[in-house]
């Protein structure tokens, strides 16, 4: 164990490179897939069955904690490691761009934030201090820098103002972190789709100095293609030796092409929320058993995987705790879900440690035009 917080890149393979993550909670593999847990939970699934999936990191979201049950409640209960029991790492996110996307009445300025809950209505405000603040309060292991992320399409100007924004934002969220030992904040990179905006973020980013650096603003409605397109120079802009962590992504064939493209953590609620309704990830394609077809099937979703959905039961079985709206249903259909997420940086791993990444990724992509089994 460590008093600190460290990063070891341990292998590359072209663009694609893995790691670890040192931390006093413990380490994170990397490429790490790092399940969304919004409300202090992972949403169906029990603390010690997402680390059953492999899952080193969790997340837990700054603007849904501050308003429910209170930053100041979590820190008085003991803080978010222990109040939702997970001993691990948590990173959260800094409730920005949650602001953006669920509150009511924005009013955004240089100073910060101020909006009414979705919840109930009451006025809150966000400031890059405050959602420090925050985050030591619910004891985060990786605190996410304050930041604005602007809608795409966007034009240029706007995004330009938004960026600059968002690093004076950066630079008052690195004072205000103060010096903790053991403790991360992250830079957290915009500039929408234009490359001499995104160099621009990065070098001020890199001037006030981070220990990892988030890439920010993608996956906002611009498309895979667009999203690839700007991965194919950005992630180069970061330093090399610090974690490159891609917010809010994505499908099975979004992560794989981040990780060719020098990504290290992502994160999505794509795989929990799929699993509640009722879409499932397997290696051949995406499953929807609530579809009839699957009534009288006895085989499991997918016959390689070790989950207990695919140890335990037939898709006929699936698709009927489903359709009757069972609890075991999103149970069993999220650790599904995550458990495959896992699966794909597992193998991913091992594949840049022994040089074959080209090989993995062709065959990952092989295996999804065959089409359901
Ligand atoms: N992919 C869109 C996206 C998603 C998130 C949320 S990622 C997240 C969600 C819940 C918990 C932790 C992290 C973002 N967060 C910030 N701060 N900035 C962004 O540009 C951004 C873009």
């Amino acid at each position: 164990m460590t008093d600190r917080f460290s990063f070891d890149l341990k292998a590359t393979d072209g663009k694609a490179r893995t790691g670890v993550i040192n931390t006093p909670r413990g380490e994170v593999r990397t490429p790490a897939f790092m399940p969304v847990g919004t409300a202090a939970t992972v949403k169906a699934m029990m603390p010690e069955s997402v680390r059953a999936t492999g899952a080193d990191i969790l997340l837990g979201n700054t603007y849904h904690l501050m308003l429910r049950p209170t930053a100041e409640r979590i820190d008085r209960l003991g803080g978010l490691h222990k109040f939702m029991n997970w001993k691990r790492p948590i990173l959260t996110d800094s409730g920005g761009f949650q602001v953006m996307s669920l509150a009511g009445l924005r009013k955004l300025t240089e100073k910060g934030v101020t909006f009414k809950s979705h919840i109930d209505g009451s006025k809150h405000e966000l400031t890059p201090e405050r959602s420090m603040e925050i985050q030591r309060l619910l004891g985060s292991d990786i605190v996410m820098c304050f930041d604005e992320c602007p809608a795409l399409p966007s034009d240029r100007d706007r995004i330009a103002e938004s960026m600059r924004l968002s690093m004076r934002w950066a630079e008052r969220s690195r004072d205000a972190f103060g010096d903790r030992p053991g403790h991360a904040l992250f830079g957290i990179m915009q500039g929408g789709l234009e490359p001499d905006l995104r160099e621009e973020s990065a070098e001020a980013l890199k001037q006030i100095g981070f220990e990892g650096y988030a890439v920010g603003g993608l996956a906002v409605g611009e498309g895979q293609e667009a999203m690839f397109s700007c991965l194919d120079y950005a992630p180069e802009f970061l330093p090399k030796d610090k974690p490159r962590y891609l917010m809010g992504v994505g499908k099975p064939d979004d992560i794989v092409g981040a990780v060719a493209r020098g990504i290290d953590m992502m994160d999505c609620v794509l795989p929990s929320r799929s699993g509640r309704t009722g879409q499932v990830f397997t290696r051949y394609s995406v499953v929807n058993i609530k579809n009839a077809r699957h009534a009288d099937d006895p085989r499991p979703l997918d016959e390689h995987c070790t989950c207990p959905a695919c140890s335990n039961y037939s898709r006929a079985y699936l698709h009927h705790v489903f359709r009757s709206n069972e609890m075991i249903s999103g149970m069993l259909l999220t650790w599904h879900n995550l458990h495959y997420f896992q699966e794909i940086m597992q193998g991913m791993r091992e594949a840049i440690s022994k040089g074959t990444f080209a090989q993995w990724q062709a065959q990952f992509h092989a295996q999804r035009e065959q089409g359901d089994i």
